[in-house]
């Protein structure tokens, strides 16, 4: 890495630092949300990201040069170029204080065009999309940055040649670590000069090549076609010099396959067409003219002889074949049109296939292709016709009719398809455009297609959302998205996101099906009121709104509490917001990935397995009285530390014949949520616990379990009737769901398990934040945010100012918001306040503010 760093211009660095701790917002409707690369950090967190950066970079500043070519160690603040220049663009941005924050593991593990997954499980192995699995080395962002680097242009390898050999801090300083094997510059300059001889001479050749292919054209044509070629420069130089196909009036033809008329095609491929026939001009050209292999001719006669031609993607029309001979002798200059012509006649899975499979598909079908630079061409085609709004018809008519696609959408498909993608049926629900990227799944918008359906029957009352947690055989994943799935059923409140269906597919993903909720997150609303010094909205109203959508997140957790839940993940950017009218949204709380029981006792652990936990047990919070906002003594959690105190786990019983039905689907399981009420029975532990045999309990990885002890977390879905052997060292069980809200007991050496007062920790950042348009603790180095979060120390006196600048508050009375935020906000689990605590402390505020205003 250092190397690496030496070799890197602190411009491009500085670029590199930005693009990796670049804050992304969630684009909501408007279009598709990513987040920021990964990282090989721990905590995940995009300051941890750049403060990981920055820490690399710091060893590294001595031997780094500056943009004016002085020494990073020069500089005489101590600052490396590269973080002085981070930290002023830090500073010029508008929003530096709010940062939207990932939990734990949210590294956006997808392509932000495709949505294509790009790194393994463990978030930094890459994933390769043709079947292979990927490497077992670290990818650090500046490798991933560097793997992109532009290569030479063909002009510029010419000039490199041309000036000699690299002089260090020179113009191409930034390419000194490119190598080229195998180059030799003083032969390109040759094959150049010559290539500009040959160039000359078809320009006078006029008899050959029609006028309208000039010198200019000619160029044009050489940048294309070099750089869609893949191979190397010196192959780029040999095909300059094929001449160029001469085209009537200068105009490169427009033909796919579907389109050339039958006419042009003649039956005899032999005859002469006429000199208007694009045609013309590669059968005439001997040099450039592949001609179909005799198997298509035969074909070809036999259609025209027997039968009406067949659907232009047939590869034995005549057209097919036609085209691919104009085809293979074009494909540097193939149109949009004729790659999509081409990509229609391929399987469906086409690109699932691995490279060879589909060098041999493209050759079988088209002959004497150039598929090296056609290839990446059908690729990029694919994948931007995949994201443009029409796509979702063209699947559809590809993969059959809808009612088709719904019915088949229940059971496993055998198609190498990829099932998350755009377009893709699942549940009843064509997928849409991605709405949300998060650390193990993407959320995707769907539409309810019927079995009666046709093409247009989609409407926009049915559209929902679908959450998707690809695990790729992980069986840490797998257990934690089926843990996930378990809780989240269970949950129905009109504050949380509902589970309306879920579906485990192959062994391969999960499918949550919910609500699309369209007013944004909490994120982007404290995002667009700014910091509170400089207020987009008035301070008061801030107060009350925040009071308002505050009581809605405490109803929420309320809820999720007595049902022994613990969220886990509290903060803005999981509560999204339904708009009722301005300003006033309904609170939507979503994301169970973290989610955890809590304290049940004996009668209510039915069908689960027990493990003795070694750790701290949080007994049940008893109801406070309704009339005080504060918490008296009783009102507190009661932590006590008992050896024969029990933790209850995910443990889940076997059941044969649950299994078998799951073996006949072929490892494919529909699960149906009660909410609302009809979609059938409600999933809850009991009868997923039906879902999976029990070959042993297994520990979750990264827990150590020792002798004599039971493990805090264990679960024994990992031994599913799947296929698990693919799964490779995984990363340990956090309970930090997004380390600016944890809890500071959550950072303990030995923490204690997820309890109600994590989440009254998380609510009083989270309400923190959209008062003061800040996170309560931020720093850009990871260590040092951790010890200020353990240490639980902030000025409170600006959260006061804000609380206090209501004018509509009574002069006299206390103020309550500022009390609960406090009162959340305490280090000491004893002392820190109950939930209910502070939902009566914002609710006494909202009603004194309402009583004031209605007087
Ligand atoms: N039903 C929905 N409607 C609209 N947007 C949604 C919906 N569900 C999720 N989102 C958006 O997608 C983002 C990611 O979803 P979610 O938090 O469930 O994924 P995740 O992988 O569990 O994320 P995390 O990394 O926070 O655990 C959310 O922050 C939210 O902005």
């Amino acid at each position: 890495m250092a190397n690496r760093l030496e070799k890197t211009p602190s411009s491009q660095l500085s670029k590199q630092l930005q693009k990796f701790g670049s804050k992304v917002s969630s684009l909501n409707d408007s279009s598709e949300t990513f987040k920021a690369p990964p990282h090989e950090n721990k905590g995940g967190e995009v300051e941890g990201v750049n403060s990981s950066i920055l820490e690399a970079n710091k060893g590294c500043a001595r031997s780094i040069r500056a943009p004016d070519g002085a020494k990073a160690d020069e500089c005489k603040d101590g600052l490396s170029p590269a973080k002085r220049r981070y930290s002023q663009e830090q500073h010029s941005r508008s929003r530096n204080t709010l940062i939207r924050v990932y939990s734990e593991n949210e590294r956006s593990n997808f392509n932000d065009f495709t949505g294509a997954r790009l790194y393994d499980d463990l978030k930094y192995r890459p994933v390769h999309h043709d079947g292979s699995s990927g490497s077992p080395v670290r990818s650090s962002p500046i490798d991933i940055a560097s793997k992109s680097k532009r290569r030479h242009s063909f002009e510029e390898d010419l000039k490199i040649a041309r000036v000699g050999p690299h002089i260090p801090g020179e113009t191409y300083n930034d390419m000194q670590d490119e190598y080229v094997p195998d180059f030799d510059f003083s032969n390109v300059v040759s094959q150049w000069q010559s290539d500009e001889h040959l160039n000359a001479s078809v320009n006078s050749t006029e008899t050959e090549y029609p006028r309208a292919y000039n010198g200019t054209d000619y160029d044009a044509d050489l940048s294309r076609s070099s750089s869609m070629s893949s191979s190397s420069i010196i192959l780029r130089t040999s095909h300059a010099k094929v001449a160029p196909i001469p085209l009537p009036e200068g105009k490169l033809p427009i033909v796919s396959p579907s389109r050339i008329p039958h006419h042009d095609l003649g039956t005899n491929f032999n005859d002469k067409p006429s000199r208007a026939s694009p045609l013309t001009y590669y059968r005439t050209r001997p040099a450039l003219s592949i001609q179909p292999n005799n198997e298509h001719i035969r074909n070809f006669k036999r259609q025209r002889s027997g039968q009406e031609l067949d659907s232009p993607c047939s590869p034995w029309t005549g057209t097919s074949v036609a085209a691919t001979s104009y085809i293979s002798s074009q494909d540097g200059r193939l149109s949009t049109e004729d790659l999509k012509s081409i990509l229609d006649c391929l399987p469906t899975d086409f690109f699932g296939l691995p490279y060879s499979r589909r060098k041999r598909v493209l050759l079988d079908k088209y002959p004497g292709i150039d598929y090296k630079s056609v290839m990446p061409r059908l690729k990029k085609t694919h994948l931007s016709s995949e994201n443009s709004n029409t796509q979702s018809q063209a699947n559809v008519s590809r993969r059959g009719s809808l009612a088709s696609q719904y019915l088949s959408s229940f059971t496993p498909s055998s198609s190498s398809y990829k099932p998350n993608d755009k377009g893709a049926v699942v549940m009843g629900h064509m997928l849409g455009k991605i709405i949300g990227f998060g650390a193990w799944g993407m959320v995707r918008e769907c539409y309810q297609i019927k079995e009666d359906m046709n093409k247009s029957g989609i409407s926009s009352e049915s559209m929902k959302a679908v959450k998707i947690v690809r695990f790729r055989n992980n069986a840490t994943v797998k257990a934690r998205v089926l843990k996930e799935v378990e809780l989240w059923s269970r949950l129905k409140h009109s504050n949380l996101l509902p589970l309306l269906q879920w579906k485990l597919d192959d062994d391969n993903a999960v499918y949550c099906l919910t609500d699309k909720v369209s007013g944004g997150t909490l994120y982007d609303l404290v995002a667009s009121w700014g910091n509170a010094k400089d207020s987009a909205i008035d301070l008061s109203l801030r107060c009350q709104v925040t009071a308002n959508l505050g009581l809605q997140i405490v109803r929420a957790l309320r809820y999720m509490h007595s049902q022994h839940v613990v969220h886990g993940d509290v903060k803005l950017e999981n509560c999204l917001l339904a708009e009722r009218c301005e300003n006033q949204w309904t609170v939507i709380l979503c994301d169970f990935g973290m989610s955890s029981e809590f304290g049940k006792n004996e009668d209510e652990r039915d069908n689960q397995e027990i493990s003795r936990s070694p750790f701290l047990t949080l007994r049940r919070v008893e109801e406070p009285p309704k009339s005080s906002p504060l918490p008296s003594a009783k009102e507190r959690p009661t932590i006590s530390r008992s050896e024969s105190s029990t933790e209850t786990t995910l443990g889940l019983k076997p059941n044969k014949q649950f299994r078998n039905k799951h073996l006949n689907l072929g490892n494919s399981l529909v699960g149906v949520s009660s909410f609302p009420k009809n979609y059938g029975p409600g999933l809850t532990s009991t009868n997923l616990s039906r879902i999976f045999p029990s070959k042993g309990e297994l520990t979750a990885p990264g827990i150590k379990k020792s002798e004599g002890e039971a493990s805090p977390v264990t679960t024994n879905l990992e031994s599913t009737p799947s296929s698990c052997s693919e799964e490779k060292e995984s990363p340990s069980l956090s309970i930090i769901g997004s380390l600016p809200y944890a809890a500071p007991e959550l950072l303990e050496p030995v923490p204690p398990p997820l309890a109600p007062s994590a989440d009254v920790w998380a609510l009083g950042v989270t309400i923190y934040t959209m008062l003061m348009g800040k996170l309560l603790f931020k720093h850009d180095y990871e260590p040092r945010l951790r010890a200020m979060i353990a240490a639980a120390k902030y000025d409170s006196r600006p959260l006061e100012d804000v609380c206090s600048s209501n004018s509509n508050q009574p002069p006299d009375g206390p103020n309550t918001l500022y009390q609960a935020v406090k009162g959340s906000l305490l280090k000491d689990t004893s002392a820190r306040w109950t939930l209910d605590a502070v939902g009566n402390a914002l609710h006494e505020y909202v009603n004194s503010l309402d009583a004031l205003q209605s007087s």
